[in-house]
């Protein structure tokens, strides 16, 4: 059964702040059929590369990659927000369509070497992938994937990731 997948994404104009139309997983994450067919169409994109690790972007990066790691029994380690993580932690500032943060990783994340997917629900002008990619980097680590669920083309993310292969279920 093939999927139309643009169909469980909501779009709501001027969330979180006026000029920005905001693309909602949400129904797609409600529908167990089509989380589960998003999922194996990253996991297929994983295997052919064969991930060893996955790193995720607070908040809805886990969302992806969790059920990824779990389905290939590789580990997940979640790249947060300040003051999210305990012990030590390696920093990479960003910047998005509506804010400017931090995320940070934990040192023990990723071992030089491994093989790791990157992953998050949606590439914008593509600053929080760019940072992720950079911490696993800094930490030896070779990022052989970034996936996510849609991409807005027009905010050109690609542009910064464009050495890096790349898995997108959804354009805009
Ligand atoms: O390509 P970019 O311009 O960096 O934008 C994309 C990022 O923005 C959103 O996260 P947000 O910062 O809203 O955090 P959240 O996942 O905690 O809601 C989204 O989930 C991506 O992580
Ligand atoms: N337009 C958008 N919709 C949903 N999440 C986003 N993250 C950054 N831009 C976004």
């Amino acid at each position: 059964m093939s999927i139309d997948f643009s169909k469980y994404i909501a779009s709501y104009p001027d969330f979180p702040e006026p000029g920005v139309l905001f693309r909602d997983i949400s129904p797609m994450l409600e529908n167990g059929d089509v989380y589960r067919a998003a999922t194996d169409q990253i996991v297929q994109f994983a295997q052919d590369r064969n991930v060893e690790m996955i790193v995720g972007p607070e908040a809805r990066g886990f969302i992806v990659g969790c059920p990824v790691a779990y389905q290939m029994g590789v580990g997940f380690s979640p790249a947060r927000k300040k003051n999210k993580l305990p012990g030590e932690t390696i920093e990479e500032s960003y910047g998005t369509e509506y804010s400017q943060s931090s995320l940070y990783l934990r040192t023990n994340a990723v071992k030089p070497g491994q093989r790791v997917l990157v992953t998050d629900d949606l590439l914008a002008t593509g600053g929080t992938i760019d940072a992720t990619i950079r911490l696993v980097e800094k930490l030896g680590g070779i990022v052989v994937g970034t996936a996510f669920l849609i991409e807005l083309t027009e905010l050109k993310g690609r542009d910064k990731i464009k050495d890096y292969d790349f898995f997108t279920l959804l354009k805009y």
